[in-house]
């Protein structure tokens, strides 16, 4: 099946709703100006509290490297997830698993002008092209959404994904209990990923977080491959 990742983790129970969910991965959002963000100090306090065999993923955005690296150490994140404009130089040499997102916006006209960005396409093509600049483990590809960089909970055109990346597909944007299972037959990603979609009022939901991982066994499918 799809391996599963529950962002925006902002609490200890959260975090367990995820896990007992099922979740392969939880993220921390260390995104300043996400809703979602969390401080690295509280961040450490919930991750020393749980049990083992979950990826534990630190979502960034254009933050210095020196200050991810102390991140990172302190919160013990197995994995960093940039979701800014991070050069391909910036994403290499991590001593962690590296995730680079790309936003893709379902029309050109549809981007602002100001939010021009070397992770914002609005073609398929376009983003294959920069993502070979990149030395990372996985891609994360989420929906373009006016003023935001993530988190929205707006989905993109799936029919846009047009050929593989040379690393592992996250897909990302607007998935919830009632599309997943789909997209995951569509797409057919490596892992999925989920904000917005497993929330009421701001908090991780159990009914919605099971219902969401329970969506993405029946849409199956690991690298492509039904199993
Ligand atoms: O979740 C946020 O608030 C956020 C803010 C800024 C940058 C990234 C952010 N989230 C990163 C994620 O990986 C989200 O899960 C992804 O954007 C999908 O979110 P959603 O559409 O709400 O499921």
């Amino acid at each position: 099946m799809a391996r599963v990742k529950i962002c925006g983790i902002g609490t200890y129970e959260d975090a367990m709703v995820a896990i007992e969910s099922g979740a392969h991965a939880i993220a921390f959002n260390f995104v300043r100006a996400s809703k979602r963000y969390i401080n690295p100090e509280k961040a450490r306090d919930i991750i020393l509290q749980l049990p083992p065999f979950v990826s534990i993923v630190g979502v960034f955005a254009d933050e210095p490297r020196y200050s991810v690296e102390e991140i990172a150490s302190l919160c013990r994140l197995q994995v960093l997830q940039f979701h800014g404009q991070e050069s391909p130089e910036y994403c290499r040499r991590w001593s962690y698993h590296t995730i680079k997102a790309f936003r893709l916006a379902d029309a050109k006209n549809d981007i602002a002008k100001q939010e021009q960005s070397n992770a914002l396409f609005s073609s398929w093509t376009a983003l294959l092209e920069e993502s070979q600049q990149y030395d990372v483990d996985a891609f994360l590809v989420d929906a373009y959404s006016p003023g935001a960089l993530g988190g929205t909970g707006k989905a993109f055109d799936w029919s846009k994904i047009d050929g593989p990346l040379s690393k592992p597909f996250v897909l990302a944007g607007g998935l919830n209990p009632d599309n997943v299972a789909e997209a995951v037959r569509i797409v057919k990603p490596y892992g999925v990923d989920v904000a917005s979609g497993v929330e009421v009022g701001g908090r991780k939901d159990p009914a919605k977080a099971k219902a969401f991982i329970n969506a993405v066994h029946k849409g199956i499918s690991l690298y492509g491959v039904s199993i």
